[in-house]
């Protein structure tokens, strides 16, 4: 394996033009804290959400590991995939355990990030796990539960959460608190829940399933399985108001609507996001956030997003 540290650190053009507006001594104090981040490994960069990640690593000028875990077929097939014209080789399960020790040689201050499926997410956790990892994961289903105790049990560092958008963080953080603060305040009214993505998502929305949990709250009964997943384009299209040209490549939209009894009140929460760079980009502040926490030996291990914007964490 060869490192490919010093190509994967290249600044961005615009991080590179905010430098040169700089003072000589805050440049150096930037290429110092550069150097201090963590090295980030990002599984799967054959993904949509992995590669917009990955790319987000590279802009943010930080050490991307040139590998990558993902399915057998792509690793036999593909090889290698680029990320802003970096190789990444990608590294299928049966060689994950041969490489990550390689990996953690080279590159001491690892974090990784896990955007994968739902079928995969639970093993991918004990791996990192069991190889003392400190990860991100964004990936969303599974089980969550065995997830979260998984991780607990091993007193591993993580950051786990199924958005990572900064502006769509703090409206979950906006109806958990107004769940905490008017419990109830929905009683007798109705919800619907609806929530539209690329045809290829298999889950329904973890994002979609946290804001419930919020809403059951206030009063509202509603169970995950209640959760409407819109994928066919013409709903997407005629009735979500999703543009054409993110039906396939990446959407969310989700709407939740709260109606009174008779009808004479309606309440509508709506966020729509057009692609990845927003879960991109607030992926990134988790991995930085987790490494630092790493560094001064921080007694909470587990963290969720929420816990990274309360810290004023992301950028
Ligand atoms: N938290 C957040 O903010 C967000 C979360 N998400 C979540 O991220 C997840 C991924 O979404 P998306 O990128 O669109 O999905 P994609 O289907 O585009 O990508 C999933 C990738 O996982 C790879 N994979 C399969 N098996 C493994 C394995 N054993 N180890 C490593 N990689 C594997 C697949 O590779 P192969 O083809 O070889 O099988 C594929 O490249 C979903 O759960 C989604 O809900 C999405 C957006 C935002
Ligand atoms: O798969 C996606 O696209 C997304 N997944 C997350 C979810 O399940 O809530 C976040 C966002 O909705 C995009």
């Amino acid at each position: 394996m060869s490192s490919l540290c010093a190509a994967a650190r290249a600044p961005s053009a615009l991080a590179a033009s905010a430098s040169a507006r700089l003072p000589r001594a805050s440049r150096r104090a930037m290429v110092v804290c550069a150097a201090q981040g963590p090295a980030i490994m990002v599984n799967s960069c054959t993904g949509k959400m992995g590669h917009a990640t990955a790319e987000a690593v590279v802009r943010a000028g930080l050490t991307l590991v040139p590998y990558s875990l993902t399915g057998e077929s792509e690793a036999v097939a593909v090889g290698n995939v680029g990320v802003s014209g970096i190789p990444v080789e990608l590294v299928g399960p049966e060689k994950r355990q041969q490489a990550i020790e390689k990996i953690k040689s080279e590159y001491p201050d690892l974090v990784l990030i896990d955007y994968t499926l739902p079928s995969v997410l639970n093993g991918n956790a004990l791996f990192y796990c069991d190889n003392k990892l400190p990860f991100v994961m964004g990936t969303t289903g599974g089980d969550r539960d065995k997830l979260l105790a998984d991780v607990k049990a091993s007193g591993n560092y993580a950051v786990i959460a199924p958005n990572m958008g900064k502006q769509i963080v703090a409206f979950q953080t906006m109806m958990e608190l107004m769940a905490e603060q008017f419990p109830g305040c929905f009683t007798g009214y109705k919800l619907h829940v609806a929530e539209s993505h690329q045809r290829t998502k298999v889950d329904t929305s973890g994002t979609a399933k946290a804001v419930v949990k919020s809403l059951n709250k206030m009063g509202l009964p509603y169970t995950e399985e209640d959760i409407e997943k819109v994928r066919t384009v013409d709903e997407q299209v005629g009735r979500m108001g999703v543009p054409e040209q993110w039906v396939d490549a990446g959407h969310a939209f989700h709407t939740y609507t709260v109606t009174s009894p008779d009808g004479s009140v309606v309440l509508e929460f709506k966020h729509n996001v057009c692609g990845r760079e927003v879960y991109a980009e607030g992926t990134v502040d988790a991995a930085i956030f987790l490494h630092r926490q790493v560094k001064a030996g921080a007694e909470q291990r587990l963290y969720n997003m929420i816990d990274v914007l309360s810290a004023g964490a992301m950028r």
